[in-house]
């Protein structure tokens, strides 16, 4: 990876994060580089969707700013923010049958007029989406008939139509088998290589070991770091996030692997 020229397409510093004036998380530091991948790290219930929502201008910062390309986020319009960040959920059916063709349009709501229907350019967009992840075939298929890691790749799909540079993806392995986790870890390199700037949160720390360049852990009491990847994820930091013992060893292969410390009780 090479050092990014410029502002970053994403920055938040000295951010407190939470509802209601309550923060969960204080003096946060984030930066995301085209061409990177970010990986997001916390247990359960310690403000990662909070962070993103803020990250994406959904939730206002307690406070602290939120830039685009080096400017704030909050002056943005709805539409401005939706061509700067997509976001992508996780990939549960959705509560209408739509075909993924038309999940993947809607991704264009930004680039359209107010009342405005989708035009020529909108669907080619969206084609052009589902064929750069190898996924044209699926077009006029159900959404809710494809298999998760499918639906995960769809919505990849609709955030790309979207056109913004930075992707913002909540869990995007979870609840799917190995070989679609490895689809999803891929294509998220592949966005990367392409240009994106990408964030996702995940409770697998291998996979941010597979795939990010960085790596941002959010722990018990506000606790946040963020750094290089191997830097920051080693046992240590992996202990106190999680609250158990971990190690972070090397295979033989070089690829570092994450274990308990201990298994079973004693
Ligand atoms: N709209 C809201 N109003 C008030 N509190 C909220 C709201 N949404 C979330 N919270 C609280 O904020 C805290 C952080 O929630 P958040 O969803 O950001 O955690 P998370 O790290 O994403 O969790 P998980 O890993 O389980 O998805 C929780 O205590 C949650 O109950």
């Amino acid at each position: 990876m090479t050092a990014a020229a410029g502002p970053p397409l994403l920055s938040a510093e000295g951010l407190a994060i939470g509802h209601g004036g309550r923060a969960l998380a204080r003096d946060l530091a984030l930066r995301l580089d085209a061409g990177t991948v970010t990986c997001l790290l916390g247990p359960n219930g310690v403000g990662k969707t909070t962070l993103f929502k803020t990250l994406l201008g959904l939730l206002p910062p307690i406070a602290g700013t939120v830039r685009l390309a080096g400017a704030p986020l909050a002056a943005r319009s709805a539409a401005a923010k939706a061509r700067a960040v997509a976001y992508v959920p996780q990939a549960s059916p959705s509560d209408f049958n739509y075909a993924v063709l038309d999940m993947v349009v809607m991704g264009r709501t930004a680039h359209l007029g107010a009342f405005g229907a989708p035009k020529a350019r909108d669907l080619a967009a969206a084609q052009d989406a589902l064929a750069s992840l190898g996924i044209g075939d699926l077009a006029l298929r159900a959404f809710n008939h494809l298999s998760g890691g499918q639906r995960q790749l769809v919505l990849v799909a609709r955030a790309l139509a979207q056109g913004a540079p930075v992707i913002v993806m909540d869990e995007p392995t979870a609840s799917l088998d190995l070989a679609n986790r490895l689809l999803v870890l891929r294509e998220v390199r592949a966005l990367a290589v392409r240009g994106f700037a990408v964030l996702l949160s995940t409770h697998e720390p291998e996979h941010a070991l597979a795939v990010a360049d960085r790596v941002a852990v959010l722990g018990a009491g506000g606790w946040f770091k963020a750094g290089a990847a191997r830097e920051v994820l080693t046992g240590a930091t992996l202990s106190r996030l999680y609250g158990v013992p971990l190690t972070v060893e090397a295979a033989p292969s070089g690829r570092l692997v994450v274990s308990p410390a201990e298994v079973g009780g004693a």
